[in-house]
């Protein structure tokens, strides 16, 4: 649905996308990742046909992006990482606005802004002043907008920054659905526990290159499993500290006062295990988690493993 061949883009002196190659199948949720300035906008702005690139292919269901901007913008829906002011415009008065770019006006245009407000879960909220909702809600019925004209790829530059909890929660139900009503989805963050939960597939990008990319299994296999279980011990650390290290699945262990952590390749159910284990023994623990920020230790596992 999307490849990126060899994109390379300066701005003056400064390389901000370095021979990028990048490859998204139908029905993906890609997630982009990467630190500040790795070129992540810069990127999705190429491929949305918004800023050009000084060399390589983009290519969306087989339509040059970077020749045919035309054909292109059929094909997309760019949600950026900011949102506009609209004073005085209810939401559906900005759908039916987008809407009419798209030449789709009347009661068509109405039957089809309430169904995308029910899509993002806004059906309710349809009379409601855009400038009055919520951070949550304004993203919401701007990916309502990037949909108006039934594009099949989604680019969306940080759509749960700024996000709460509960707003993230219902930002990636619906982006779940998208992806199973058919849509192939781009997306960035800097909430890289987010895109474990959400995404399919992901690449990680430094410096204007992709450092790796894969499905989220590959990516965590292929770097021995950068989810690393931390326990947190309050008594009998000795039997607590044997039982894992005697498990089949630990594959490395460090501990620091009472803190274990271990990376662990086993799944779930190898995880429940482990628990019911500790416990049975006499081992007394306080918290037994998967570090969150999977991808984030990963990334750095990645970029330590670069330098040296
Ligand atoms: N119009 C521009 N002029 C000059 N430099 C730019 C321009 N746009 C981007 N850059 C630079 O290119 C690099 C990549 O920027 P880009 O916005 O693509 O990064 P990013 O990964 O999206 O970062 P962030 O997460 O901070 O948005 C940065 O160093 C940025 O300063």
């Amino acid at each position: 649905m999307l490849t990126i061949n060899n994109l390379t883009k300066k701005f003056g002196k400064y390389t901000a996308l370095n021979n990028l190659n990048l490859n998204i199948r139908e029905r993906e949720i890609y997630g982009f990742v990467g630190p500040n300035g790795a070129g992540k906008t810069t990127t999705m702005k190429i491929c949305a046909g918004l800023l050009k690139a000084d060399s390589g292919e983009v290519w969306v269901d087989g339509v040059s992006a970077l020749e045919n901007n035309k054909e292109l913008k059929k094909k997309i829906g760019y949600m950026p990482d900011f949102f506009g002011v609209y004073d005085n415009l209810k939401a559906i008065e900005y759908m039916e606005f987008y809407a009419s770019i798209y030449g789709i006006n009347g009661k068509g245009a109405r039957k089809l802004c309430m169904e995308l407000l029910d899509t993002v879960q806004l059906k309710e909220q349809y009379e409601s002043y855009v400038d009055t909702m919520s951070r949550g809600m304004k993203q919401r019925l701007c990916l309502a907008r990037c949909l108006v004209h039934g594009p099949k790829l989604l680019i969306l530059d940080e759509p749960a920054s700024g996000l709460d909890p509960r707003a993230r929660v219902l930002m990636k139900d619906i982006l779940k659905r998208l992806s199973g009503e058919g849509k192939t989805i781009l997306i960035s963050s800097h909430i890289l526990p987010e895109l474990v939960q959400v995404c399919t597939h992901a690449g990680i990008i430094e410096k204007g290159k992709l450092v790796i990319s894969g499905s989220m299994e590959e990516i965590t296999s292929a770097r021995g499993n950068s989810r690393p279980l931390v326990l947190k011990m309050v008594d009998n650390q000795e039997t607590i500290i044997r039982i894992i290290k005697e498990n089949p699945y630990t594959r490395k262990i460090t501990i620091l006062d009472n803190v274990v952590t271990l990376l662990f390749s086993g799944k779930e159910e190898d995880e429940a295990a482990l628990l019911g284990s500790i416990i049975q023994a006499g081992g007394v623990i306080s918290s037994f988690s998967r570090e969150e920020s999977s991808l984030e230790t990963l990334f750095l596992q990645i970029t330590h493993e670069e330098e040296t």
